[in-house]
């Protein structure tokens, strides 16, 4: 190391001394004021009780407020503690030195996970990786440069840039990363083993997935990625910006997550939190669904609909899915429940205690209501018939019972042939060209690939609660949902939206939304592409490429031990092959290991041989809500998003790997691994590792490939 480099590190070491000192020191004042606050509160709650006799209306008035006002400022103190207790952790990762034109010496900045002021001084210590200025960090090298501020666009050079690696308020390394950004650090962190749950990037953040999280304009953000580029690292961090960038507008309250399962759920649960955000609200396609039909019918869930594919794929059962995934089917369902009110209602008089409403009166008032959904258009006519024949017979002196209120909306509703939504949706397929694409899946239960058009009928024909208060949506995995889906979203949530996901990881080849439709559906949205992959190393990142080819996937540069394909004699011996694999697991420095076999019905058999085999082991199915630490099984379908420093996928055999779908959930789980990644079979590999195969030895103890 130089001289200069040292005394550098010198003078960086005493900086993060002093930064640590203050930080200590607010730490010291905000827990007084806490504690102060505190007990002041308690005492103005137990002067109010015990003189509450003699105050007036205004005076308990006036000291509720005050309480109250002081909860508030503790709440804020509480949280700006949390704030400052975290950035004693790693006061900050980053710093720019930035020489704007005109000024006579460059400005050092420092880039943490959130602001620090010094209280006496307002001078900022450490500026948040969200600030405008820190933009500078992530979006250039050395040399020219802006950034934008409130005041317009600031320019000038950068004269310098380092990181840090700070733990425990301890500088374990610092770069100067004027050059490579992120380069040695990003390669440090991609190596680390993984914790349990995902992580946040803040101090590694590349300059294409900068330009994603700080995209400020579009309404709609579309961002197709390869497997492991990050997206929903990124799209967590997105809103972390969000919430910073539109903070007098914006809360977490107002953001919500639509995610693929609830373990999912769980496992990104850590990150806003880490960027000192609240957690935000999250539901799923199947809450939709649920809230939407469980009083109305019984249906299939889309586990169900991908475990039936995966089993065995009925021809006539794929034809119905993949004709209720197209765009044209919702331009066709939606012509066809507009033209119901003209075509199928037929107004007539009605007659009620010696009274009558005309035709002529019914046609009118139907034709008022024209901008209503059908359902509630029909309530409305009925609304109006009471209330003028209730006055009519009110007038000449008689009586209106219950009953009469009923008899004239029975009249109502006899003019329109179909009594709800989902009566008017079977009625969509009595068309002789629909006829074949209708089936339900029991009695009373309709097929996964109804439930999205029947709640879009639903939500067409009447008025439905929707989430007005969200304002910002995340939807992740997107290639899995149909553009009817997307459809139900529009017409539930009128607010900005980020839609991410990746058209090669689809877990239904029927009903998967390409990236041209989900762009068809909305035209006025953003499309950004995430094409470098920083989940696996190099050799992992290839050998999946072999099973699904995408083109577009630029592949970090970080090597690992190649896959290792392991031919079995027989099922035995590959339970054996995984128990010794678990335990080579088990006494090597990595934390997470993910069994991931194709179905949910075979990893729950292998979970159960293998705790009886003594092994400590979660098992992950659909109705798990939590991820777990260690060793996990489940399948490739719930193993979608999650990430394992090994991987271990059994049964890769000719017969357990044959469909296309097949093919998708052995991409899914090969590239859920980090470092590692096995495959075990007995029988003939399956075609899709061809590549990997020695011609002469099926059953030869071990190979490795690619
Ligand atoms: N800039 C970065 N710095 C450090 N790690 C990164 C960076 N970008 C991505 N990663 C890491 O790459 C891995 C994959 O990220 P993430 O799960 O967000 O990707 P994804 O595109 O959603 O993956 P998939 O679609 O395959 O589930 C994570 O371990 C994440 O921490």
């Amino acid at each position: 190391m130089s001289d200069v480099q040292t005394c550098d590190e010198e003078q960086e070491r005493r900086h993060l001394a002093e930064t640590v000192q203050r930080l200590r020191a607010e730490l010291e004042s905000l827990d007084g004021y806490i504690d102060r606050s505190a007990r002041t509160i308690d005492e103005r709650k137990q002067h109010l009780w015990d003189n509450l006799r003699d105050m007036d209306f205004a005076e308990k008035a006036n000291f509720r407020q005050d309480v109250d006002n002081s909860v508030r400022s503790v709440e804020h103190a509480a949280t700006r503690r949390k704030r400052v207790a975290r950035l004693l952790e790693t006061p900050y990762f980053g710093r720019v030195d930035f020489h704007p034109d005109g000024d006579d010496q460059p400005g050092r900045h420092y880039i943490g996970v959130h602001n620090f002021s010094d209280p006496q001084t307002q001078e900022i210590l450490i500026h948040d990786w969200r600030a405008p200025v820190s933009s500078l960090f992530y979006d250039f090298e050395s040399g020219q440069a802006f950034f934008e501020t409130p005041d317009g666009t600031s320019r000038g050079e950068i004269t310098g840039k380092r990181q840090y690696k700070i733990q425990g308020g301890q500088l374990e390394f610092m770069l100067e990363s004027t050059l490579n950004i992120g380069d040695d650090v990003l390669q440090r962190e991609l190596s680390q083993s993984a914790d349990n749950r995902m992580k946040n990037i803040v101090a590694t953040i590349q300059r294409e997935q900068n330009a994603v999280i700080r995209n400020e304009t579009a309404q709609v953000l579309i961002l197709q990625g390869v497997a492991g580029s990050g997206k929903t690292s990124i799209a967590l961090h997105r809103v972390a910006f969000l919430l910073y960038r539109f903070k007098d507008t914006l809360s977490s309250d107002n953001v919500m997550i639509l995610s693929p399962n609830k373990v999912f759920g769980d496992y990104i649960a850590d990150v806003l939190p880490e960027l000192g955000e609240e957690q935000v609200a999250e539901t799923d396609f199947d809450r939709i669904a649920s809230a939407f039909l469980d009083k109305v019918t019984d249906y299939e869930q889309f586990s169900e609909q991908v475990g039936k594919l995966i089993d065995r794929v009925d021809d006539a059962f794929a034809a119905r899915i993949r004709y209720k995934a197209t765009p044209e089917f919702v331009a066709e369902l939606d012509q066809w429940i507009t033209s119901r009110a003209d075509e199928d209602f037929s107004p007539a008089e009605i007659k009620q205690k010696y009274h009558r409403l005309s035709i002529d009166w019914v046609t009118e008032t139907f034709a008022e209501a024209s901008n209503l959904p059908l359902f509630t258009r029909l309530d409305h006519l009925a609304n109006r018939a009471v209330h003028v024949l209730k006055q009519q017979v009110r007038d000449r002196g008689g009586k209106w019972a219950a009953s009469d209120t009923s008899g004239v909306r029975k009249q109502v509703r006899a003019m329109f042939p179909h009594k709800d939504a989902f009566a008017l949706y079977k009625a969509f397929y009595q068309d002789p060209s629909r006829r074949s694409m209708y089936q339900p899946a029991g009695r009373r239960k309709i097929e996964y690939a109804d439930v999205f058009p029947l709640i879009y009928t639903m939500i067409k024909t009447a008025r439905h609660d929707n989430y007005n208060h969200i304002r910002h949506l995340l939807v992740d995995e997107m290639q899995d949902y149909t553009p009817v889906q997307y459809a139900v979203l529009r017409e539930l949530f009128s607010c900005t939206m980020t839609i991410l996901g990746d058209a090669n990881q689809s877990v239904n080849p029927f009903s998967s939304s390409s990236l041209p439709i989900i762009r068809s559906i909305f035209p006025e949205a953003d499309c950004l592409e995430l094409r470098k992959s920083y989940r696996s190393t190099t050799e992992i990142t290839e050998f999946a490429q072999n099973i699904s080819r995408n083109d577009e996937l630029v592949p970090i540069e970080r090597h690992g031990p190649p896959p290792q394909v392991i031919g079995c004699a027989d099922p035995a011996d590959q339970q054996a092959r995984i128990l010794k694999l678990i335990e080579q697991h088990r006494d090597s420095d990595q934390r997470s290991l993910g069994i991931i076999c194709k179905t949910v019905a075979q990893a729950e058999a292998l979970h159960d041989h293998l705790t009886r085999a003594g092994v400590e082991l979660t098992f992950l199915d659909y109705d798990s809500t939590t991820f777990a630490s260690g060793v996990i099984i489940t399948s490739a379908h719930i193993a979608k998003g999650l990430e394992f420093d090994t991987v271990i996928v059994p049964q890769a055999d000719q017969h357990n790997y044959t469909s296309d779908i097949d093919r998708c959930m052995l991409y899914i789980a090969c590239t859920r691994a980090m470092h590692e990644l096995h495959l075990t079979h007995d029988g003939p590999l399956t075609h899709f590792l061809g590549f990997a195969a020695e011609p002469e030895a099926d059953l030869a103890p071990a190979r490795t490939g690619p």
